[in-house]
């Protein structure tokens, strides 16, 4: 693992000396650590994660593993798990973790007895129903603590009973793409498998499920992806319904692609002060939402080439970054990057259709709403995103709020803002251990120590 280089709380963001020319070797994605890890534990046989994340959500991940028995052992940077009975009797920590919150309790009824979940006080906040009450309605009994409006939340006990008849069931995941994952990736273990069917308006991070069903076919799961009525997809289809087919889940090698979210603070380090950021391993094809950012950040003005599996990202030759009217439904966690791009444009920007960034780490429209306009920024909240309108920013200290893209976020306006500050920049550990170790790694090709 990495050394991590301490940083001051406050943390003085570094205003970049000049343009950038910075190879970054970003760490292995959050959602393929935490997927690849849960269906380990389920597999026929060991499974060795190469290039797995370490931070505290892929951590959390581990832990509740080996809470539940599973072993899980370090070979140098890499993971091996090796599966066996799934023991109840113990006690999960979700942290702030989605990945965690959500994946556990589908997995957690296939233990042999009481397994106790819960998590930072804001994950206490986090929506969490629909995956409580889907595993009700296929019979699981879980006791779960209630929220402001009745609906179950964290802390809560999962009744295991050793195993799982699984079964059909709808779900809105209009709050969540996870509450599908979730039932998906344990499915496999489940007598009947699984069927689901989403019933809410909307669906948001559809790429994150695409990804579950992608990991879940990568360790030999059928997976079959429906219209609502469980009619095939048409080709480009939008699916609202996955069926899970019992049957073994195998183990072997898998190979972690880097976080493409997590390059983004870095991308859009180029876009913000120009100058050049690349990438290596950069996936051809993939089910990450991150890889939304080659197209978003060229419309922002930036030029995005690729060189074997490099990514490279060039700032606006002028220096002018362009506002951007975008849809982020299904690359939400890319907003407070995209956000901090939108401050530092020369035209208003409209991001759309994020209403469920409101149930993420922290309300996280408010959040950039409040930051942005307490460095003398125009934003305000819309029903289902943001308006960002150009204006002059100066320096002051901006808050996080347990938030790892709320601090990143701040990052990238205090390279081109002097003063900016940033509260609890460690809490960027939630995916990206030693961010402002890279950060001045970074700097440090435009000159800056
Ligand atoms: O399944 C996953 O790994 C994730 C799904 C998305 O969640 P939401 O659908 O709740 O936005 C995403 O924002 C989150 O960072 C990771
Ligand atoms: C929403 C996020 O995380 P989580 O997996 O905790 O939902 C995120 O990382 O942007």
């Amino acid at each position: 693992m990495n050394t991590i280089r301490t940083a001051a709380d406050p943390w003085p963001a570094p205003l970049a000396p000049g343009p950038l020319d910075a190879v970054v070797d970003v760490p292995g994605s959050k959602s393929l650590t935490n997927r690849h890890l849960l269906l380990a534990a389920l597999a026929d046989g060991p499974t060795e994660i190469v290039r797995p994340l370490h931070s505290r959500d892929s951590a959390l991940m581990v832990g509740a593993l080996r809470e539940l028995g599973v072993r899980v052992d370090e070979a140098g940077p890499d993971l091996v798990v090796t599966p066996g009975t799934l023991y109840g009797g113990g006690k999960v920590d979700a942290g702030l973790a989605g990945t965690v919150m959500r994946f556990l309790p589908p997995l957690a009824v296939l233990a042999d007895g009481e397994v106790h979940l819960d998590g930072d006080e804001r994950a206490r906040e986090r929506p969490m129903g629909p995956v409580v009450e889907a595993l009700r309605s296929l019979g699981a009994r879980v006791d779960a603590a209630t929220g402001p409006g009745g609906e179950p939340v964290l802390p809560l006990t999962v009744h295991g009973t050793g195993g799982f008849a699984g079964g059909t069931v709808e779900i809105d995941a209009s709050a969540s793409s996870q509450f599908v994952s979730a039932l998906l990736l344990a499915a496999p273990a489940f007598a009947q498998g699984v069927d689901v069917r989403h019933v809410g308006a909307t669906l948001p991070s559809l790429p994150h499920i695409a990804m579950t069903v992608d990991v879940l076919r990568g360790h030999g799961v059928v997976v079959e992806e429906l219209m609502a009525d469980g009619g095939a997809l048409p080709v480009g289809g939008t699916p609202t319904r996955w069926r899970v087919h019992p049957g073994p889940v195998s183990g072997g090698r898998v190979v972690v692609e880097p976080d493409l979210s997590n390059a983004g603070p870095f991308l859009a380090a180029a876009v913000a002060v120009g100058g050049t950021v690349r990438v290596p391993r950069w996936p051809r094809t993939t089910t990450q939402a991150g890889d939304a950012l080659r197209d978003l950040l060229a419309r922002m003005g930036a030029t995005v080439t690729r060189t074997d599996d490099t990514l490279a990202v060039t700032g606006p030759v002028d220096g002018r970054i362009r506002g951007l009217d975008a849809d982020l439904h299904e690359a939400g966690e890319l907003t407070p990057t995209i956000a901090a791009l939108c401050a530092l444009a020369e035209t208003p920007s409209r991001l759309r259709g994020i209403a469920h960034l409101r149930g993420h780490e922290t309300d996280r429209l408010a959040a950039l709403v409040t930051e942005i306009t307490r460095l003398g920024g125009s934003a305000r909240e819309t029903d289902d995103g943001l308006e960002i309108t150009p204006a002059r920013l100066h320096g002051g200290t901006v808050e996080t709020y347990h938030d790892h893209r709320m601090a990143t976020f701040a990052a990238i306006l205090g390279l081109r803002v002097p003063g900016v500050e940033v509260v609890d920049v460690s809490t960027t550990g939630k995916t990206l251990p030693d961010f402002p170790g890279m950060w001045g790694d970074m700097l440090a090709t435009a000159g800056a120590r």
